[in-house]
């Protein structure tokens, strides 16, 4: 089987990634999504839970046997030996699950979704394009602050884990402004696709 075209899609916290996944997926785009795929491994029975448990003891599951998520963030982002020891144990059960989902999920080309795509090396040669979702800082802190009922503080905390907007800027090969209207979004999202079609060496009848 050949490998489609495929391309990573990046941002930072809050920075839009899941709305313009979901739009790309409306036109036929295959998404694998790695955050997705990070809650999956957490969940109750997760296949990360033996190791989580065992590196990071009881306190952090719930009843349930789920990751206790919220005690998580609270650690790991206030201390970066334990985010570092959480991202050894989930980073490469993620890989792998990523590559099967990879060749299992129906699409016209493979849109990857990685919130750490710029940090973590590799990535540049696993696709044959890089996608970003940029926004302002501040439009970042809003949108997290609203969505997870987290301080400014905590937003700021976890935004100091990951690349700065600059540095995601210098692997791009195509930038998404998600900060206005969604209606003018969907159109460059629209644009995109085209293109991206057309890299793929598929006629733009065919979706
Ligand atoms: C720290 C955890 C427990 C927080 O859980 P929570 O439910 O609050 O957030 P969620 O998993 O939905 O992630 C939301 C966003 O946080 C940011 N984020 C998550 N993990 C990290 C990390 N290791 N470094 C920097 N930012 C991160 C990303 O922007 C991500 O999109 C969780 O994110 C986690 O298990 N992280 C480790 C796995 C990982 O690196 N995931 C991100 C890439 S796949
Ligand atoms: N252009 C926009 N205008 C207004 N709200 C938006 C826009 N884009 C996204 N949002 C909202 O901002 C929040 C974050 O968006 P989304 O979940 O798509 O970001 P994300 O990058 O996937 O986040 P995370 O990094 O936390 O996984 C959501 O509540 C979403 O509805």
């Amino acid at each position: 089987m050949s490998r489609r075209f495929s391309i990573g899609l990046t941002g930072g916290i809050g920075s839009g990634k899941t709305t313009i996944a979901n739009m790309f997926a409306g036109y036929g785009a295959a998404i694998v999504d790695t955050d997705l795929i990070a809650h999956e491994l957490t969940c109750p029975q997760g296949l990360a839970m033996p190791a989580i448990l065992s590196r990071f003891g009881a306190q952090f599951i719930n009843p349930d046997g789920a990751m206790n998520r919220q005690r998580m963030r609270e650690h790991v982002f206030s201390n970066p030996d334990a985010r570092h020891q959480l991202e050894q144990i989930l980073h490469p059960l993620i890989r792998q699950q990523t590559e099967q989902a990879a060749q299992t999920t129906p699409g016209l080309y493979l849109i990857f979704v990685v919130p750490l795509l710029t940090e973590s090396g590799n990535w540049r040669q696993r696709v044959d394009r890089i996608l970003v979702i940029d926004c302002d800082e501040q439009t970042q802190i809003q949108r997290v602050i609203q969505r997870n009922h987290l301080s400014q503080q905590q937003v700021i905390a976890i935004m100091h884990a990951q690349a700065t907007r600059q540095q995601r800027a210098e692997v791009a090969d195509d930038i998404i402004f998600n900060d206005g209207d969604l209606h003018l979004i969907r159109q460059h999202v629209f644009e995109l696709h085209r293109k991206y079609l057309q890299l793929a060496g598929i006629p733009p009848d065919q979706n």
